[in-house]
């Protein structure tokens, strides 16, 4: 039996084991790395069982086990944990199964397909479409489906694809493709973004490409080259593609004046992340900018602005917003495409031309109106600069109408991001291999951010020690998170760990912890010790998420960044408050706002296994027909993340004399999570929400749309259901003596 040795200490085991041990397995691409050599083991159709804590010559390691009869597709770690969660290896148990595999989880059913759609000349576009949300990016909260996108563009002598697709799209990706074109005629692929999980589609790919023909030419940044090799190691497939490094000023000429050019975006969270831009044509392939998570029939943006941008704006507000410095450098390097740009209206003809030039026009129109732009974004002309025919983005439709809009838009929320960060700054310290405490990371950025405290997110694996120092130095709070590989954490976070634990200013900050974990979880116990052990100070209990988090846990992650910029936004406010008088009389216009009154009620959201509530005098009747209400919820409330656009929720009315009670449970403090209606009597609503006994009346609601109001989010929700309980009794009424207090 042939065996199976781990990557880093060489370490083996018999075939049937994959043996990581942790000696030296602590960087995070090693142990990605380990995975890929685990198919030693897995040839044969096996599972994983796991047993913790085994080691060899005292080194703590992890063993995975395979065992005959189970069935494993994919190598990404992702998977990996699904099969483990499925073998029900719960926390701290050693169990090595070795007898029949347990029964197969019955499929969740998605609708997915891939269709082949046109963009423009010798451009197509492969569209994975799911109406359900796939499980990449777990922490994004609006529930519209989801799109994959990948392009073709075959110039005059060489055809390019422009990314594989996510794994639940495989098999239909490639089916599409051959349909869509001659494979023995692909002579590059260009990886804007490559993960895990988009391997199978690679692999796919390879093995369907016909044996005869040169190798495929793989146009990538450094670090998803580096990923390509580490996940495709051992599978035969090294004589069907090369890759080459991107560098600044690569072009990739296909012929027929498609010229490729290339500029490099890296984020902490896609280090690898890089533009593609046709001069021929426009296009710019924008990758995870200017995408959106949502599954309409349109392919293009049909609709503008009043259609997506909603789920635009979220996707940046989950996304993009924890790294604004390097979103706005990424938006920066879209000057440099448009210099390329060729003025190629004059010489096209038909129908397709008028309508280009009337979006032409259309987009030239919008910019003469002047309308309110980052000052920034002005005077470096960014967007007069970006004159693209569309945006061609890896998720949502294709930004052909809203181009200027979207791009507009880009700018000044990274310029408010970036504002905000000046006033006040958490560093989010991280590394994840598989993805999971970055989703932990994300959740609470988002929390952090929605309080109106900038984000400096720093992945370990990427940054160097001296950014490290310098956002140490600037922030005013700080998070540090880990995965636990093989009993530790990984080398970038111990280095990290080392360098917070000198910093003398690090000490005074609020901070916090948090991680993934599978069944032992050392290193978010370990940081949370050597932190405590130094007297740091911890805004909020440490969180510990076992593989990848649910709704519940994304929401303790978002509170929980909202408890840290609050504590934060408090430090501040006490620093400055010997300059600040004690006490400010309520101006006129406050006490004449104050007069405005509202009903008292308490509005019940849930979503998954997330559940929240929160007291609501800000309530209004807003339509006739459909019955229509507004609410207005404050940024940083809790709820904030479960009454997005679709969520569904329901709004209790409070009696007078009967309301103090509920108003008293409903203004506790509450901890990260802590379930806000337990102290109350309730009955779930037959739309998820929850119906307080003692409410006077209830209404099931959906939210249509939310308009931003300052501090506020205003909702307008349809009421779909509703009862009076109590005819009886008035509604209680939220009299206020001021306006700047609820
Ligand atoms: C090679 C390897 C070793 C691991 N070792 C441990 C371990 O010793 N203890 C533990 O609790 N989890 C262990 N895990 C599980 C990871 O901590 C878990 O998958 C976590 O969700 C990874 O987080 P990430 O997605 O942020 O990388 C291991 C996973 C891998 C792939």
């Amino acid at each position: 039996m042939a065996a199976s040795v781990c990557v880093s200490c060489g370490a083996s085991a018999p075939a049937s084991t994959f043996f990581a041990s942790t000696r030296d397995c602590t960087s995070l691409s090693s142990h990605r790395l380990s995975f890929c050599r685990s198919k030693f083991a897995l040839k044969n159709g096996s599972f994983f069982t796991q047993k913790k804590g085994e080691s060899q010559s005292g080194i703590p390691a992890l063993r995975i086990n395979a065992v005959n009869g189970g069935n494993f597709g994919a190598v990404t770690g992702r998977l990996i944990e699904e099969e483990a969660k499925s073998l029900a290896v719960a926390g701290d148990q050693s169990t090595v199964s070795t007898g029949s595999p347990p029964p197969t989880p019955a499929p969740i059913k998605k609708e997915t397909d891939v269709r082949v759609v046109q963009v423009a000349k010798d451009t197509l576009t492969l569209r994975g479409r799911s109406t359900d949300r796939l499980k990449y990016e777990v922490e994004y909260g609006l529930k519209r489906g989801s799109t994959n996108n990948s392009y073709i563009i075959q110039g005059a002598t060489a055809t390019a694809l422009i990314d594989v697709m996510d794994q639940a799209f495989a098999e239909a990706f490639v089916k599409a493709l051959t349909s869509a074109v001659n494979l023995a005629s692909l002579n590059y692929l260009v990886l804007g973004h490559f993960s895990p999980k988009r391997v199978e589609s690679l692999k796919a790919l390879l093995k369907a490409l016909p044996n005869q023909g040169a190798p495929i030419e793989i146009f990538c940044s450094n670090p998803a080259a580096q990923l390509v090799k580490s996940l495709l190691l051992d599978d035969g497939l090294e004589n069907t593609y090369k890759i080459r490094n991107v560098r600044a000023g690569d072009v990739l000429d296909l012929g027929g004046g498609h010229e490729l050019r290339f500029v490099l975006t890296p984020t902490p969270r896609w280090p690898d992340g890089m533009f593609t831009y046709d001069s021929l044509t426009q296009l710019l392939f924008s990758q995870k900018f200017f995408s959106a998570h949502v599954c309409e029939e349109d392919d293009f943006d049909i609709g503008g602005w009043d259609a997506y941008g909603e789920d635009w704006r979220f996707y940046f507000e989950c996304m993009l917003a924890p790294s604004p410095k390097q979103a706005n450098m990424a938006l920066e390097r879209l000057n440099i495409v448009a210099q390329y740009a060729k003025p190629s209206y004059k010489e096209k003809k038909g129908v397709d031309v008028v309508k280009e030039d009337m979006k032409y026009i259309f987009s030239t129109v919008l910019r003469s109106l002047n309308l309110p732009v980052s000052k920034s974004l002005l005077s470096e002309g960014l967007v007069d600069k970006l004159i693209t025919t569309a945006i061609c983005p890896i998720h949502g439709p294709i930004v052909r109408s809203t181009v200027t809009e979207l791009v507009r838009e880009y700018g000044v929320w990274t310029f408010d991001r970036l504002k905000q960060s000046e006033e006040a700054t958490v560093a989010v310290i991280y590394a994840s291999a598989y993805g999971n405490t970055t989703a932990l990371a994300q959740a609470i950025s988002r929390g952090i951010s929605k309080a109106g405290v900038g984000v400096d997110t720093l992945n370990v694996e990427i940054c160097s020690t001296e950014e490290l120092k310098a956002s140490l130095q600037r922030c005013s709070g700080f998070i540090i998170g880990s995965p636990t590989l093989g009993g530790h954490m990984p080398t970038p976070i111990q280095n990290a760990l080392g360098v917070i634990l000198v910093d003398e200013n690090a000490k005074r900050l609020p901070c916090g912890v948090f991680g993934s974990f599978g069944w032992s979880g050392e290193a978010v116990d370990m940081i949370e010790q050597r932190l405590k052990d130094c007297d740091f100070n911890f805004a909020f209990p440490t969180i510990r998420c076992k593989f990848k988090p649910t709704e519940a846990t994304l929401q303790v992650c978002e509170e929980s960044g909202t408890d840290l910029a609050q504590a934060v936004k408090r430090l501040k406010v006490k620093k400055g408050s010997d300059a600040a008088p004690k006490f400010v009389v309520a101006s006129n216009v406050e006490q004449a706002v104050g007069r405005v009154v509202g009903s008292l009620c308490v509005l019940t959201a849930k979503s998954g296994d997330a559940e929240s509530a929160m007291l609501a005098s800000w309530v209004s009747q807003a339509s006739f027909v459909p019955p229509g209400l507004t609410i207005a919820v404050a940024k940083d409330r809790a709820v904030e993340g479960l009454v997005l656009v679709g969520a569904k929720f329901v709004v209790n009315v409070l009696g007078q004399n009967k309301s103090s009670a509920v108003a008293k449970e409903l203004l506790k403090p509450f901890k990260p999570g802590e379930k806000r209606l337990e102290g109350l009597e309730t009955k779930e609503a037959s739309n998820g929400g929850f119906i307080i006994k003692d409410a006077i009346s209830w209404m099931e609601c959906t939210v249509k749309s939310r308009l931003e109001t300052g501090d506020h989010w205003l909702l307008y929700a349809t009421v779909e259901a509703g009862n009076l309980e109590d005819e009886k009794t008035l509604t209680a009424i939220h009299h206020r003596k001021t306006g700047s207090r609820y």
